[in-house]
């Protein structure tokens, strides 16, 4: 496909997300119809998509015509380039195009972060004067982060290992073990290093937080929230500790085996009939369903998705899924609560709601991280029974 082929198809695909289609539905539907796509296109298109959705205010929230061409304006690409109506280009720009291009956009203060209008006092509200930078930062791609497991070798031989697959990887700055991939991060799934499970994919954010919790050797400690395991795996990876997996939804638990053993560790699952009767815990580890806010660089669909009633939804779903990991914890035990949020409803607000009904506990670590440079956002708190 030509560039401007590739622009036509992002055109396409974002007035069937801008008429309700989910994103990755609607680039999945595209590559499906689109056969002549190769790999290098269909990521140059999804590169289109993304890169508009996360700054679809910004860009003046039009068509995806108008949208593409300020997109490309903003990069300080030469947009009659792409829209010269050549073979499946876009036609080429109107002169009353060129007249509204020319002028730049007013926009508001939620317009130029790029959220919407009715989050924006929340979002102010949770994050103070990091409110616009967390916003502005989450307008640009996010870096990719791998994990590198221990039990397989060390960072050198990590790093070693992607740099025969032309992946180049460095060491996180401050996050031990987490390396940030400059070069070639679209390969990495079919690289080596990760296939032998050297390295798993995991955010820098994740990586803090599992590092940040202090698991006694020999523990038990419960992933209440599993989903695919990223957490358990990272758990199991840095503590001599005995891990346990859980999530309400089961079948989200069904790759964890198989990663487990790629990555030499053990994990146990444990079923929803299993909870009641399989002990107390001494770490029980609640990586809770969230808006997500804190990750709208990689799903920036979701961004535009979330509106209150969802919000407040997820808040009451939050709280009843705290109270119950709290079950879980034994006497002496530690109970986290994390979300890659940044928004104070599904953060502070729980917790204190938390505290507020059961007055016994309280909190011994607590650590909000924003969405920039060196990973996602992400909160986490610990707490321990009086
Ligand atoms: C944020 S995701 C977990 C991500 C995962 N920890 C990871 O690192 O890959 C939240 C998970 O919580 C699960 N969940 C939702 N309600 C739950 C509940 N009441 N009890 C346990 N898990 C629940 C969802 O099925 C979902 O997989």
């Amino acid at each position: 496909m030509t560039p401007g082929a590739r622009v036509a198809a992002a055109i396409t695909i974002l007035d069937q997300i801008k008429a309700g289609m989910v994103a990755e539905q609607a680039l999945t539907s595209w590559a499906r119809a689109s056969r002549f796509a190769g790999s290098k296109d269909r990521a140059a298109v999804r590169d289109h998509v993304f890169d508009v959705l996360r700054a679809r205010r910004s860009l003046g929230d039009g068509a995806g015509r108008s949208l593409m061409i300020r997109l490309l304006q903003r990069d300080g690409e030469p947009v009659e380039t792409y829209f010269d109506g050549v073979g499946h280009a876009p036609a080429p720009l109107t002169e009353a195009e060129q007249v509204v291009l020319s002028q730049p956009l007013t926009l508001g203060d939620a317009a130029a972060c790029d959220l919407p209008d009715w989050l924006w006092p929340i979002w102010q509200d949770s994050l103070g004067d990091a409110a616009m930078p967390a916003a502005v930062a989450q307008q640009a791609r996010a870096d990719v982060f791998l994990r590198v497991n221990r039990r397989r070798g060390s960072v050198t031989a990590a790093i070693a290992a992607l740099a025969e697959d032309q992946i180049v990887a460095v060491q996180h700055d401050t996050i031990e073990g987490c390396l940030r991939v400059t070069t070639n991060a679209r390969r990495i799934k079919s690289a080596a290093a990760y296939r032998d499970g050297l390295v798993e994919l995991q955010d820098a954010a994740s990586q803090f937080a599992v590092a940040a919790v202090s698991v006694k050797k020999g523990a038990r400690v419960l992933d209440y929230c599993a989903g695919g395991g990223g957490k358990a795996l990272a758990f199991a990876d840095r503590y001599a500790a005995q891990v346990f997996a859980h999530d309400v939804a089961p079948q989200r638990m069904q790759d964890i085996p198989a990663r487990a053993a790629r990555a030499k560790v053990g994990i146990t699952l444990i079923q929803n009939a299993d909870l009641a009767n399989s002990g107390l815990f001494d770490l029980v580890f609640c990586d809770a369903p969230c808006s997500g806010s804190g990750t709208w660089r990689r799903a920036p669909d979701a961004k535009w998705r979330l509106v209150q009633t969802r919000l407040d939804a997820l808040t009451n779903l939050q709280q009843e899924v705290i109270a119950s990991a709290a079950v879980q914890v034994a006497p002496g035990g530690t109970l986290v609560y994390a979300t890659c949020s940044v928004l104070k409803p599904e953060n502070d607000g729980i917790i204190a709601q938390f505290l507020s009904t059961y007055p016994e506990w309280v909190i011994n670590l607590r650590h909000q991280l924003l969405p920039g440079l060196d990973g996602d956002g992400f909160f986490l708190c610990g707490l321990t029974r009086r």
